[in-house]
C-alpha cells in the first residue's frame, strides 16, 4: 500500500509517500521562517496555502500518481494552518478517489519511533514545540502519564531566544551556544510526572538581563530542562514497569537531550530509541506511516467527519491499529518481588534495600545529570524528605519513622512499613483514605509532590512514603497538583479509574478545602497547547 501524508499544523508544510511494501518513506517539506518574532498564525497559514500544493505535487510525482489513501494531520495545531492542509488533503482524496485518514499529530510523533524501533509497548516522550508529555498505551488508548503544566518545551526555549533577539527557531541556536557554557543554578520544577517551565524560563531571562554570560545560561537551561524531561521519563518507566522508551518531537533533535535519555536508559537497563532527525521535527513522513497503519486497520473517515481539531489530545484517539496489549498496567512489581521495593533497578531515583525491618534508601548519582545539579537535587531531596516525613506524622498522616539521615551520602534509614504498594491493592475505600490523608497534609501547608499509587504503602494503615519531591506551600494550586498527580497515576494504571478518583475526591472533601477540588477541575480543563 502507498499512502500520501500531508502535514501542516504550524510551521512545516510537508507531504510524504510511505510504501508499506518496501517500508520506504519519501518526504518533501517547505518550512515557514518568520522574519521576526515567533510563529504568526496568519503568516504561517499563508505559507501553507503557498507551499502545500507544491509539496503534494512533488510527492505525487515521486509516487507516479499511484496512491491508495491520503492521510493528514487533523490536530492539534494552529487552526488557520490545519484548515489549509485539511482542505488540500480532502480535495486530493476526492480527486484520486481514495480513502481519507485523519491522524493525530502527537500520536504520529510517537508512533514513528515505535514503528522504527519495533518496540511493543514503550513509554513515549514527546518533546516538541507546542507540547511536552509522556504517553503510555493502556486499554486501547494512549494515556497521558505526565505533561507540561504551562508551555511546550520547544516554545519555552524559543521564547527565551526571542528575549535575546534571536530568530526563530531558537532551539538549535541554544544548543550551539551551550557548547561554550558553564553551569549556573536555575529553578528545577518536577511534580510527579508533570513539570513546568515558566519559572525556569523567567529565571533564565533575568539571569541574562543581570549580566550572566549568554552561553552559560544556554548551557544551564539545557541541563535543567532536559534533566527534568529525563527524570520524568525515568519515573514513567518505573511506574509502568516498561523497559522501552521512544522519543519524538522537534526538540528530540537536540544531541544533549538524546544523550541524557540514552544514559538514563542504559543506567536502568532499558532500551532507548530516537528516530532520525527527519522523522523528529514536523514532517509528513510520520503522518503517512501512521496513516498506512490506520488505513490497514480500516480506520478511515468520511469527508463530513474530517473536521480539524486544534486541541486534539492524544488520549482522545481510539487506537485501532494496535493489538490490545498494554504497558501501563504494571508498576515496579515482579513475581519475585511483589512490592517492587527490593529490586534496586526499578526505583526511579533511589536504591532501596530492606534489612531487618529497616529500609535503607540511597539517592544514587544520576550519570545523565550535570554533577552540580545532581549533587544539589540529591542533597535537597534527602534533607526535605526527612523533615517532611516527620512533619506529616505530626499532621496525623502515617509515615515511616526516620532512624537516621546521612546527607553527604544522600541516604536515609527508615522504618519499613506496609506489605505492598497501593498500586497492587487499590480499592475505593483506600482511595478515600488517601484523599483524607492528603487533605490533612495540605491543612498543615505540606505538599507531597509525588503521591502516585507507588508512593503509598498498604499495611494495617495507609502510609505515605517518598517525600523527596515535597515542599511547604499553602497555595491551592500546589495542593490541587498533588491530587492531579495521584489521579494521573490511577488513570495511567487502573482499568476503571473513575470510581477510584471519585472516592479519593470524596475523602479529600470530607477533611480538606473545597477550593482545592475546584482548582483540580480547572487544572484538568486547562488547555496546555500554548
Ligand atoms: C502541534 C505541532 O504543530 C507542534 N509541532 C512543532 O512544534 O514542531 P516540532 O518540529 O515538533 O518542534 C519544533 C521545535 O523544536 C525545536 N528544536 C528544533 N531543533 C532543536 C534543537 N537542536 N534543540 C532544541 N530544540 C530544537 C524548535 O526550537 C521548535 O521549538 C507540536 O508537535 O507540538
Ligand atoms: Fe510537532
Amino acid at each position: 500500500m502507498r499512502v500520501l501524508g500531508v502535514e501542516g499544523t504550524a510551521w512545516c508544510a510537508s507531504a510524504a509517500v510511505h510504501d508499506t511494501a518496501t517500508d520506504e518513506t519519501f518526504i518533501e517539506s517547505d518550512a515557514y521562517e518568520p522574519e521576526s518574532g515567533g510563529i504568526h498564525p496568519r503568516e504561517a497559514a499563508e505559507h501553507m496555502g503557498d507551499a502545500i500544493p507544491r509539496v503534494i505535487e512533488t510527492a505525487l510525482d515521486h509516487a507516479d500518481g499511484e496512491i491508495d489513501a491520503v492521510a493528514f494531520s487533523q490536530g492539534p495545531g494552529l487552526g488557520p494552518c490545519l484548515r489549509v492542509a485539511g482542505t488540500a488533503a480532502r480535495a486530493l482524496a476526492g480527486t484520486l478517489d481514495v480513502p481519507l485518514v485523519g491522524v493525530n499529530h502527537m500520536v504520529a510523533h510517537l508512533e514513528i519511533g515505535r514503528h522504527e524501533a519495533d518496540f511493543d509497548s514503550p513509554v513515549c516522550l514527546n518533546a516538541s514545540g507546542a507540547n511536552a508529555h509522556l504517553l503510555g498505551f493502556h486499554d486501547g488508548r494512549y494515556r497521558v502519564l505526565g505533561e507540561t503544566m504551562d508551555t511546550g518545551v520547544g516554545n519555552a526555549i524559543d521564547k527565551f531566544t526571542r528575549h535575546l533577539g534571536w530568530s526563530h527557531p531558537g532551539g538549535p541556536k541554544v544548543e550551539e551556544a551551550a557548547k561554550d557554557g558553564e553551569y549556573v543554578d536555575l529553578p528545577y520544577v518536577v511534580k510527579g510526572m508533570d513539570f513546568s517551565f515558566s519559572g525556569l524560563m523567567s529565571a533564565a531571562k533575568d539571569a541574562v538581563d543581570e549580566g550572566a554570560a549568554v552561553e552559560d545560561v544556554c548551557f544551564s537551561l539545557q541541563e535543567h530542562i532536559f534533566a527534568m524531561l529525563t527524570e520524568v521519563s525515568e519515573r514513567a518507566l518505573s511506574l509502568t514497569g516498561s523497559d522501552e522508551l521512544v522519543l519524538g518531537g522537534g526538540v528530540g533533535q537536540n544531541d544533549r537531550l538524546r544523550e541524557m535519555l540514552a544514559e538514563m536508559c542504559e543506567q536502568r537497563g532499558a532500551e532507548f530509541y530516537a528516530p532520525e532527525p527527519r522523522f523528529l521535527r514536523d514532517n509528513a513522513g510520520m503522518i503517512a506511516v501512521l496513516g498506512a497503519e490506520m488505513a490497514a486497520a480500516g480506520d478511515t473517515i468520511e469527508i463530513e467527519d474530517s473536521a480539524i481539531d486544534p486541541d486534539f489530545r492524544p488520549d482522545e484517539v481510539p487506537v485501532t491499529w494496535r493489538e490490545n496489549e498494554s504497558v501501563a498496567v504494571g508498576h515496579g512489581a515482579t513475581a519475585d518481588d511483589p512490592s517492587g521495593l527490593t529490586d534496586p533497578r526499578r526505583g526511579a531515583e533511589a536504591v532501596v534495600d530492606v534489612q531487618d525491618g529497616v529500609v535503607v534508601k540511597r539517592r544514587i548519582p544520576k550519570a545523565y545529570r550535570h554533577p552540580d545539579l545532581d549533587a544539589n537535587l540529591r542533597r535537597d531531596r534527602t534533607v526535605l524528605e526527612a523533615r517532611l516525613l516527620s512533619e506529616a506524622r505530626k499532621a496525623g498522616v502515617p509515615t515511616p519513622l526516620v532512624h537516621d539521615v546521612d546527607v553527604p551520602e544522600a541516604t536515609l534509614r527508615l522504618q519499613h512499613v506496609g506489605d505492598t504498594d497501593l498500586a497492587d491493592a487499590l480499592t475505593t475505600e483506600r482511595a478515600r483514605t488517601l484523599g483524607e490523608h492528603l487533605a490533612r497534609l495540605h491543612g498543615r501547608e505540606l505538599v507531597h509532590g509525588d503521591p502516585t499509587t507507588k508512593n503509598v504503602r498498604v499495611g494495617d494503615r495507609l502510609f505515605l512514603i517518598d517525600f523527596g519531591l515535597g515542599y511547604h506551600s499553602g497555595h491551592p494550586e500546589d495542593h490541587a497538583m498533588d491530587l492531579h498527580v495521584f489521579e494521573g497515576s490511577v488513570e495511567g494504571t487502573a482499568a476503571e479509574p473513575a470510581p477510584l478518583c471519585r472516592a479519593f475526591e470524596d475523602g479529600y472533601a470530607a477533611v480538606g478545602d473545597e477550593a482545592v477540588l475546584e482548582r483540580l477541575a480547572e487544572i484538568r480543563g486547562r488547555g496546555r497547547y500554548q
